[in-house]
């Protein structure tokens, strides 16, 4: 037996600190939603009882680091599953990026082996198990758009924002997602305006949206990564509406309507990006092709 999930990458419309756990995590406010730019995965059941990872792509380990791996793992020691599984990860979202593919690969092992192993979970449940794998899995089972808070896995889903194309451009040099957020100045933050970008995505305000694009960690990312602001600025003189950073970046993200002026800003990147995307926001469930 054979399943094939897509598992798509992420952007943050929104991100906001509010203060640090003492578990250590912080008190997060995120407002994300997906891109058509996706990883495919394909679950072969096994008759032995083991987890497999297969991937060309030499950043994605093939053991207990890997996300997918940590999913399978957890279903089958939760719901004693005596089958196992070979998880075939083609890999497409930029690896370390902030864009959550590790996290979306992992809610794709959620629902691909639901499928698989016929257990029957709810998408809530899922979601649940997948705060156990990472903060962003919860959101990446639901592959939708929503408000995240707590650290990430409590989860409400809001409409699909208004149509538009994303250019995506990603600096060379990654960025640890925990040094981000333990670089953070608590006390020096400018807030996003949370609500405003629930209710312009709620009334479809394209403009509302560009209008409120804020990412607190921006600043300490642009701080250990110059080539984050070049291209910010890049993409803005090409005429993007609006640009961000996602989630701990480096990534960053430009949102225009036209297809036309969304090749420009590729076009005018090419020269000093080596990794550059134009895709369409998604925003909402999304079958297979
Ligand atoms: C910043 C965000 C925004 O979407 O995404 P990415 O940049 O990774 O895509 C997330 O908050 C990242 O989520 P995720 O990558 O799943 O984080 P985890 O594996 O749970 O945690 C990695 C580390 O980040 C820090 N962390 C994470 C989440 C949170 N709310 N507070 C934190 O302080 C902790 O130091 C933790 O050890
Ligand atoms: N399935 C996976 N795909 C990519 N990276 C993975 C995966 N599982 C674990 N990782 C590890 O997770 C780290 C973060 O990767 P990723 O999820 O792509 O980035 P981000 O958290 O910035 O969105 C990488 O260093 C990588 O080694």
């Amino acid at each position: 037996m054979y399943v094939l999930e897509k598992a798509p990458a992420k952007i943050n419309l929104t991100l906001d600190v509010l203060y640090k756990r003492p578990d250590q995590y912080h008190e997060i406010e995120m407002i994300m939603t997906t891109v058509d730019l996706a990883d495919r995965l394909e679950f072969f059941l096994l008759q032995e009882d083991k987890v497999e990872i297969v991937s060309e792509n030499r950043f994605v380990p093939n053991d207990e680091r890997n996300l997918a791996y940590r999913a399978a793992k957890l279903l089958k020691e939760r719901f004693q599953i005596e089958h196992g599984v070979k998880i075939k990860i083609d890999k497409q979202i930029p690896v370390a990026a902030g864009l959550a593919g590790g996290s979306s690969d992992a809610a794709a092992t959620f629902r691909g082996l639901n499928r698989l192993w016929e257990l029957n979970l709810s998408t809530e449940e899922l979601a649940n198990l997948g705060a156990e794998v990472g903060s962003d899995v919860s959101f990446c089972v639901y592959n939708s758009t929503a408000l995240a808070k707590g650290r990430g896995e409590t989860i409400v889903e809001l409409p699909a924002p208004p149509k538009c194309w994303v250019v995506l451009a990603k600096p060379v040099q990654g960025v640890s997602t925990q040094s981000v957020y333990q670089s953070l100045v608590l006390d020096d933050i400018d807030h996003p305006d949370t609500k405003g970008m629930v209710n312009a995505i709620k009334q479809s305000d394209y403009l509302g949206v560009c209008n409120r694009l804020k990412n607190v960690l921006e600043t300490v990312t642009l701080s250990m990564n110059p080539e984050v602001a070049q291209i910010k600025e890049q993409m803005i003189r090409s005429g993007a509406d609006a640009v961000l950073m996602s989630g701990s970046g480096p990534t960053v993200f430009g949102l225009v309507q036209q297809e036309s002026r969304a090749d420009r800003i590729y076009n005018s990147l090419r020269g000093f990006c080596e990794e550059v995307y134009v895709v369409r926001l998604l925003g909402s469930h999304q079958k297979l092709d």
